[in-house]
């Protein structure tokens, strides 16, 4: 198949690597010139990946006017881009028998649709939502993944898994794709709380209360949004958005969202955010509150990032209290 991967970052270079291991031939779009000059001069991404040799059929490109050639389109960029990523693919001519799969995780600002939503009003093409506890580094070290492929369109289910499963990399069906993108979207958030309660030292007791909170706010939210969806049957049991990729995100400081916390809970403010590199927790907790979301846990995160620095003090009063009121409202 010929895939086209938007995003030349960290997980889409991943995505593209495991696709080309499977022998797809890849283009990767990307925005940054050292990111697509070093992928069609020396098969590397130097912004990303600088010491890992990525397969000879994945290059890159800066601009995409035609999608003549290809069969599928992986959109793996932030998610505050992904509505215009989108509208681009519409005025560029997307063919309807192109699929789309999405990997961003986040919820828009203002409308707090779902990335699954956005695409499904733009475009008419079959989707699906790629999601789960998978660390990009992780997977570029062919280290075991498994994720999971949710879609309405039940033939995509399969299909994705075809294109990508490795003996390092499963990809399962589901059939929740609302919860797992809700879920995808506010670990994020919850792991900014996770990180600024271990970077503050305020201890594991607090970090898995918090933790325990954000899991029920996950469905809190799909409840408040009035989301109806049928319970999964067959992977009922393997809750890997839910509960692995909340878990993974919270508890080790490889997670971008995590650290970011950390650094708040260290010192205060963020004093390396741009090395921190994208955080997407801080966008969906500003795209809740914009929609006058309110659950405790998140309100706390959203109250934390948006205000002036806070002293240990403080900050523990935020949590605390959003564990009180968690607690009085929905234990
Ligand atoms: N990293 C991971 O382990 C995982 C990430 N994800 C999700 O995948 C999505 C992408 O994350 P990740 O690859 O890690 O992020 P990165 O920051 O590593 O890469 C993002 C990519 O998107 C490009 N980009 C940034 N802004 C825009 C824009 N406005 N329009 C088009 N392209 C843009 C960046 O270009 P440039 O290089 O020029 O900045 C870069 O190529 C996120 O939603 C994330 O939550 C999901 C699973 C795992
Ligand atoms: O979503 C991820 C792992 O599943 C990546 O998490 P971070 O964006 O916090 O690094």
């Amino acid at each position: 198949m010929n895939i086209l991967v938007v995003g030349g970052g960290a997980w889409g270079t991943a995505i593209s690597y495991i696709l080309a291991s499977n022998h797809h031939k890849i283009l990767i779009w990307s925005k940054n010139e050292k990111v697509v000059e070093s992928i069609n001069r020396s098969s590397t991404n130097q912004v990303y990946f600088p010491l890992i040799n990525l397969p000879s059929n994945i290059e890159a490109t800066l601009t995409v006017s035609s999608l003549d050639s290809i069969d599928v389109v992986f959109i793996v960029i932030p998610s505050v881009a992904v509505r215009n990523t989108v509208e681009h693919l519409q005025k560029i001519g997307i063919r309807k028998d192109i699929k789309i799969v999405i990997c961003s995780k986040g919820i828009e600002i203002n409308s707090l649709k779902l990335m699954s939503e956005i695409v499904a009003e733009i475009l008419p093409n079959d989707y699906a939502v790629l999601s789960g506890p998978n660390f990009a580094n992780e997977v570029m070290q062919e280290k075991m993944t498994v994720s999971l492929c949710a879609s309405t369109y039940p033939e995509m289910n399969t299909f994705v898994s075809k294109l990508m499963m490795r003996n390092h990399f499963l990809v399962l069906p589901n059939n929740q794709l609302i919860r797992i993108q809700v879920a995808s979207a506010i670990k994020n958030i919850i792991a900014i709380a996770c990180g600024i309660i271990e970077g503050a030292d305020l201890g594991n007791n607090l970090k898995a209360a918090v933790l325990s909170c954000g899991h029920a706010e996950i469905n809190q939210f799909i409840k408040l949004r009035g989301y109806k969806e049928s319970k999964n049957s067959e992977t009922e049991s393997i809750d890997l958005c839910g509960i692995g990729d909340l878990m993974l995100t919270c508890c080790t400081p490889l997670s971008r969202n995590m650290r970011y916390g950390y650094e708040i809970g260290r010192y205060g403010v963020v004093k390396v955010a741009n090395k921190i590199g994208l955080v997407e927790g801080v966008n969906t907790v500003k795209s809740l509150k914009s929609a006058r979301i309110s659950l405790p846990i998140i309100d706390a995160v959203h109250s934390i990032v948006s205000n002036r620095p806070l002293n240990t003090q403080g900050l523990y009063n935020l949590l605390y209290n959003s564990i009180l009121k968690h607690c009085k409202e929905y234990a």
